[in-house]
């Protein structure tokens, strides 16, 4: 696919130069896109300022109805959307089918919740006077977003947007752009009007930058890693922009001796090897009790061994490749140092590579005996690796849980309610699975504590995010 950029309802690529998307499974080139440059961002940028009167003055039923016909054309191009999400990413194909659906069920949620932006009227007082907020669009929306979910973490910001009354650019990942261009071609095809949406592909450090910078972006929103979301917090000081930042995580899972063992491992499985460990809120360190250790690990080594790690074309497949060399050399890096420390390899610990294709994989691994000055129980891994480590007692757990700047997911499996209620409270994240390893949900407001984040998307909070609250005193009524 030979991806270009949407400009005003255009599909461009200005004669720039070419990057290749290459499927991470294989290395083969599956399309390419252009490079844009600061005066494309400029374009784009200038497009969705000019669409904006139009479109945010429009009903939000009429925008909600687009949505929802979005939402119905995702849904039919389902199996289109995660062949080519596996192609150029490599999730497994039954993990991109779920991606689809649930990258839909954002556009389906925004679309209904779009009609409850109330805002209230503010008992005066002063007889003279009467108090309303009202809730009116931020603005111009630019949007960065990553590749290990290509169409939902577009989708959780497009639609609280575009419902808002927002106009929108979007500059997708490098490795993964095909998946978003084709979404916005089904934005035209459900008649989002020209210039509501625009995209403008190539390097995010370039592009990110004018984004962040450029006096007619009213909001940024992004996706990635901490490093990258300071970044353009300070891009954007300059003019003072508005910020959602979903940023790096390093989940602990921690699980007490009450628990249902089936269940925690489980559970565990799903929150550390979804996506093959490439997710902000993929369980990183795993804080077992020590009465339930050596069971646990011994569960967790047998299940993690079923995963196979394969092409995510194949029907079998539970592990895709790593995104990149780099992605790999993390998880080499974290494994090596823990196994030289004295770490344990229960199943798993190799990888496999082929440089010339640019082609790497990582087998599901667990690691037990694990200790906390190990770098992996200190650093985002994002990858298929569950270090266990052993703890005497539920508040050691929680504190070697809150031992980190990142505070996005956490996970805590207990089957009685004071102890998971007290572990709750003292947890320093945005978000807290209780026996549930999987607990994002379009409806469910997603985001970090401390360095994980500023904001949140998903739920209410997600569509308060788009919008600006004004604040109407009414005087004169006595006269
Ligand atoms: O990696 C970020 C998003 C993952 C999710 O929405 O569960």
């Amino acid at each position: 696919m030979d991806g270009q950029f949407l400009i005003n309802g255009q599909w461009l690529n200005h004669e720039r130069e070419r990057t290749d998307v290459k499927n991470p499974a294989t290395g083969e080139v599956v399309g390419s896109v252009p490079n844009g440059t600061k005066s494309d961002v400029n374009d784009a940028v200038e497009a969705a300022r000019k669409a904006f009167p139009e479109w945010s003055k429009r009903s939000v039923y009429e925008r909600a109805a687009l949505l929802e016909k979005l939402y119905a054309k995702m849904l039919e191009k389902k199996d289109e959307l995660a062949r080519l999400m596996t192609l150029e990413m490599g999730k497994p194909l039954a993990e991109s089918e779920g991606e689809v659906e649930y990258a839909a069920n954002f556009v389906k949620w925004f679309a209904e919740e779009g009609k409850r932006a109330y805002g209230r009227i503010i008992p005066s007082h002063d007889t003279n006077k009467r108090l309303h907020v009202i809730k009116q669009p931020v603005g111009v929306v630019a949007a960065i977003t990553p590749w290990n979910f290509p169409a939902a973490m577009i989708t959780r910001k497009l639609a609280p947007a575009l419902v808002a009354g927002c106009t929108f650019v979007l500059k997708p990942p490098t490795a993964t752009p095909l998946t978003a261009l084709r979404l916005l071609e089904l934005c035209q095809e459900v008649g989002i009007p020209d210039g509501v949406v625009n995209a403008v592909t190539g390097s995010g450090k370039d592009l990110g930058e004018s984004l962040a910078t450029h006096p007619h972006v009213d909001k940024i929103t992004f996706t990635g890693s901490t490093e990258v979301g300071r970044t353009l917090m300070a891009q954007g000081a300059e003019t003072i922009k508005a910020m959602s930042l979903e940023l790096g995580g390093h989940a602990p899972i921690l699980v007490f001796d009450d628990c249902d063992l089936d269940l925690a491992v489980a559970e565990t499985i799903k929150s550390k090897f979804r996506n093959g460990g490439q997710t902000c809120v993929c369980g990183n360190r795993i804080y077992v009790s020590d009465s339930i250790y050596d069971a646990f690990v011994e569960k967790l080594g047998q299940e993690t061994a079923k995963l196979k790690t394969g092409n995510g074309l194949d029907n079998d497949t539970k592990i895709g490749p790593m995104i990149n060399k780099s992605g790999y050399d993390k998880v080499k890096k974290h494994v090596d140092d823990a196994t030289s420390a004295g770490a344990r390899i229960v199943t798993g610990g190799t990888g496999q590579t082929d440089e010339d294709q640019d082609v790497y994989y990582y087998e599901a691994t667990v690691l037990a005996d694990v200790t906390p000055q190990m770098l992996i129980m200190n650093e985002e891994t994002f990858g298929p690796v569950a270090p266990v480590q052993r703890v005497s007692s539920d508040e050691e757990a929680v504190h070697y849980a809150n031992q980190t700047p990142f505070g996005l997911a956490s996970y805590v499996f207990t089957n009685n309610y004071a102890r998971a209620f007290r572990a709750i409270e003292n947890l320093d994240y945005g978000i807290v699975g209780w026996n549930d390893g999987v607990p994002s949900a379009a409806q469910a407001p997603f985001g970090g504590m401390k360095q994980s984040g500023v904001g949140r998307e998903g739920g209410s909070e997600g569509l308060e995010a788009y919008l600006e609250t004004k604040y109407v005193s009414i005087g004169g009524l006595d006269q």
